[in-house]
């Protein structure tokens, strides 16, 4: 009989993008392990279900209080997960890290503040601009928060055609213009000047999410720059099935670059076990 490992898990979400978030501080597993156990624990039949894993490694630069190590849902690396940073580090506080953390994804420093309302907010070390680009006709927006997003502008009964939208992702996420590592498609209408309501479908889940933190940003960005606002400083409300997120930006009108990019929304417990691997 196959040995059994006993895997300590919690689960977590924010704003509905679900995370199995295992602590591994200890390296108990190596990353080769965690990136194979996670397309198996993720699975929604035979694993426990989620979105993605995300592992609270030992920090591995100065002055940072942890690593975080995030897959996909089938063992694809991501540059950086939103959503799922915010979950780890109201994790790693509940561990008691501190409320104030830095953490490295890859070779970018991140830091997060868990605030008093439950709020996590997280600050990109990362300025990006918008590419307007044209695949198989269509125009969209090419902006890179850390991974790689497109965004388009669609009527709001759109957001609601979800089997299009999944068609439609999925066909721009396996499209040559973006090969070798293909891209994560966010839809999104404006509510107002300061709104957006959006849908993404996301790479290595290979279907719409409930939200995804990464493409709020990269949607919120591509809504200022259609509205060609020009302002110098910017919040966006972006509604997404699973809940609001703030998107908190600076608008460099000399360089056409956005940066001091915060993203702010809820990250919530479910539940803890232990996950059996065969
Ligand atoms: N859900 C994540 C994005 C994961 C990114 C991933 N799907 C990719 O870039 O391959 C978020 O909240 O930012």
């Amino acid at each position: 009989m196959a040995e059994i490992k006993h895997i300590p898990f919690v689960k977590m979400q924010g704003t509905g993008n679900d995370f199995m978030v295992i602590d591994n501080r200890d390296t108990t597993y190596t990353k080769a392990q965690l990136i194979a156990l996670t397309p198996k624990i993720c699975h929604r039949k035979y694993g426990v279900g989620a979105d993605g894993l995300l592992a609270l490694q030992k920090p591995l630069l100065d002055d940072t209080d942890f690593e975080m190590l995030y897959r996909n849902a089938d063992g694809s690396d991501a540059g950086m997960c939103g959503n799922g940073s915010r979950c780890l580090a109201l994790y790693a506080s509940k561990q008691g890290l501190g409320d104030t953390l830095k953490f490295s994804v890859h070779d970018r420093v991140y830091s997060a503040d868990i605030r008093n309302d439950g709020q996590v907010e997280i600050h990109f070390p990362v300025t990006t601009k918008v590419r307007e680009i044209s695949v198989d006709g269509e125009k969209m927006l090419q902006v890179y928060t850390g991974t790689e997003h497109v965004v388009m502008h669609v009527p709001k009964f759109k957001l609601d055609e979800e089997e299009e939208l999944v068609d439609k992702g999925r066909k721009l996420r396996y499209d040559e213009f973006f090969k070798p590592n293909g891209t994560n498609a966010n839809f999104y209408c404006g509510v107002n000047e300061q709104a957006i309501s959006v849908q993404t479908y996301e790479r290595g889940v290979e279907g719409l999410t409930l939200a995804c933190g990464t493409g709020a940003i990269a949607s919120a960005i591509g809504w200022h720059h259609q509205q060609e606002l020009g302002y110098h400083s910017n919040e966006v409300t972006v509604k997404t099935k699973g809940g609001d997120l703030q998107v908190l930006f600076q608008y460099k009108p000399e360089k056409d670059a956005y940066t001091n990019i915060t993203l702010t929304g809820p990250a919530h417990f479910i539940c803890k076990g232990t996950y059996y691997a065969e």
